[in-house]
């Protein structure tokens, strides 16, 4: 190991000589701290505590962008951070009290991670202790910070290495094991992992993954008018093959075939970077380069319809309030509008949103349907979210019904469904700093009869020659191809040709799985499926 305290010498924090020295708390790292106490002590989500923070103290600006830096970089990186506290401290974090692991976290993620000099971050850290934990345990932290302060962090990641790939990842990555192994997985495909957990699949399907469906190509070719294949695209800020910002590029098209582990390292260190927010200019509405003029932001790289915002508020913005657009991933754009897409003969009048809450995608499905005269219901089983699908559709022909998806019934049958799965939520730990941490590998099994039922309750919903979106925003096999090889009476459509055609690393299909460091997106899954 080298000793790092001579590189820190000279700060380059512009806070260091606001904060360095003193020993209050600075308004960031106190609302940081809060946030973490929120998480830890109340299950709170950061995403929803640290806006009302700001709001409520006046904290705006970098001060602002420091504390979300903070917060939320810390959260993510608690695995890592909490392996070398232990490694410093000599005790577990878990047997340290609440207040004094969250201090240390937040002072050691400044330590490792930020530009802060360390003599910043242990003052501050130090006083902060004082304010929350007390004299006593003030001391405790002093003394740990300084011995983490001697070392990099790629000196304690080597000195915690146990030489074992995965931990090793998942250490370096700060992710939890079972989440590496699961994209590992995911990564490598249904072929070569078979079932997701290494266990045979207890749905009674037989063998696991899509094989067992009949896949229904469309020769044809064919795509409505309505699909935005001309998808627009700033050719300045992106080629089709670019990395999305802090996303490392993949390394060939791995799809099918063993996941390189520079890819697996690249999905993970993914989760790690703040998204940009997107928003989704309801088509007929607003169009995206208007939505783009109007917010300062820029258009998005996939869906003719996303525009991402470089900074501020979106709930700030006139098009939100009046809902011209809503914020929307364009991941979760492409799979509404792959289903939109889907070839149909026959009738189209009757959509479907099995599972809507809180509406991102049924607002896009109901401005797309009201473009072609069709209707869109909004099923949700929660009554507070079926309020919010209320809400976001208030200005849409959308009916929204509260029922449980697996048992819903009606006179007459749709001719496109779609079913967004409850799920594990995998897809999206970038925009969810503490959900990694939450998730429990045995949530799977959990989520599997759900998922499961509510596919058949769509097929059953779905008229014959009609179509079902079958779309998580988890790459887990267990929650994808094994759910979808459950379905009976119906054949898989290749999905690839509803995506835009830039997107590149689709694969072999048919389904198409996006991920955050391929394609910018969260990591959707969507299988199409038409009911025989
Ligand atoms: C992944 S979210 C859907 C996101 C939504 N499509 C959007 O774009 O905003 C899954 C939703 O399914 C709902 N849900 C869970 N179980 C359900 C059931 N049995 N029937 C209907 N909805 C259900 C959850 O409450 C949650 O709101």
């Amino acid at each position: 190991m080298t000793d790092r305290r001579h590189d820190r010498g000279a700060s380059r924090d512009p806070r260091h000589g606001r904060h360095g020295r003193s020993a209050t708390v600075d308004n960031p790292r106190r609302i940081a701290y809060e946030v973490l106490a929120a998480v830890s002590t109340q299950d709170a989500y950061a995403n929803l505590v640290l806006p009302k923070l700001l709001r409520h103290r006046g904290v705006s600006g970098r001060d602002a962008a420091f504390a979300t830096e903070l917060s939320y970089g810390t959260l993510r990186r608690r695995g890592s951070l909490d392996a070398v506290i232990a490694s410093a401290s000599g005790r577990a974090v878990s047997a340290l009290d609440q207040s004094v692991a969250d201090v240390l976290r937040l002072g050691v993620y400044q330590l490792l991670y930020t530009r802060v000099a360390a003599h910043a971050a242990a003052n501050t850290t130090v006083s902060l202790a004082r304010k929350v934990c007390g004299h006593r345990p003030a001391g405790f932290v002093n003394a740990v910070m300084r011995k983490v302060s001697r070392y990099s962090l790629e000196d304690w990641l080597d000195k915690l290495s146990t030489g074992e790939e995965l931990a090793d990842l998942a250490l370096r990555q700060s992710h939890p094991e079972w989440i590496v192994r699961r994209f590992a997985e995911a990564l490598a495909g249904p072929s070569e992992s078979g079932s997701a957990s290494g266990e045979p699949s207890d749905s009674g399907a037989g063998p696991t993954g899509p094989a067992e469906l009949r896949v229904e190509v469309d020769e044809t070719g064919f795509l409505p008018e309505t699909y935005p294949t001309a998808v627009r695209r700033d050719e300045s800020r992106a080629a089709a093959t670019d990395s999305p910002a802090g996303a490392v590029e993949p390394h060939g098209d791995t799809d099918g075939a063993e996941a390189e582990p520079d890819e697996l390292v690249a999905a993970l260190a993914a989760d790690n970077v703040s998204p940009a927010v997107q928003l989704c200019a309801r088509p007929g509405l607003i169009d995206a380069t208007e939505l783009a003029r109007q917010t300062d932001g820029s258009l998005g790289r996939w869906s003719a319809y996303a525009v991402e915002l470089d900074s501020g508020d979106p709930g700030d913005l006139a098009a939100i309030r009046d809902g011209r657009a809503h914020v929307q991933d364009e991941g979760s754009q492409l799979v509404a509008l792959a289903l939109a897409a889907a070839p149909l003969t026959g009738r189209d009048e009757r959509w479907l949103d099995l599972c809507a809450g809180p509406g991102g995608k049924a607002a896009l499905l109901g401005s797309l349907a009201a473009r072609r005269d069709a209707k869109l219901t909004a099923v949700e089983v929660a009554e507070h979210r079926a309020r919010l699908v209320a809400e976001t559709t208030k200005d849409l022909d959308v009916d929204v019904v509260t029922a449980d998806g697996r048992t819903y019934t009606t006179s007459d049958s749709f001719d496109r469904v779609l079913v967004d799965a409850p799920c594990s939520g995998l897809g999206a730990l970038r925009r969810r700093p503490e959900a990694r941490w939450r998730r429990a590998e045995s949530d799977l099994d959990g989520l599997r009869e759900l998922q499961t039922e509510l596919l058949a309750s769509a097929l059953r919903l779905v008229r014959p020659g009609g179509v079902v979106a079958y779309v998580t925003c988890s790459p887990v096999i267990a929650e994808t191809h094994e759910i979808v090889a459950t379905a009976t009476g119906a054949s898989l459509v290749d999905a690839r040709p509803l995506f835009p055609a830039e997107l590149p690393h689709l694969g072999d299909g048919p389904t198409v799985q996006l991920w955050p460091h391929r394609h910018g997106t969260d990591a959707m899954f969507c299988a199409i499926l038409r009911r025989d």
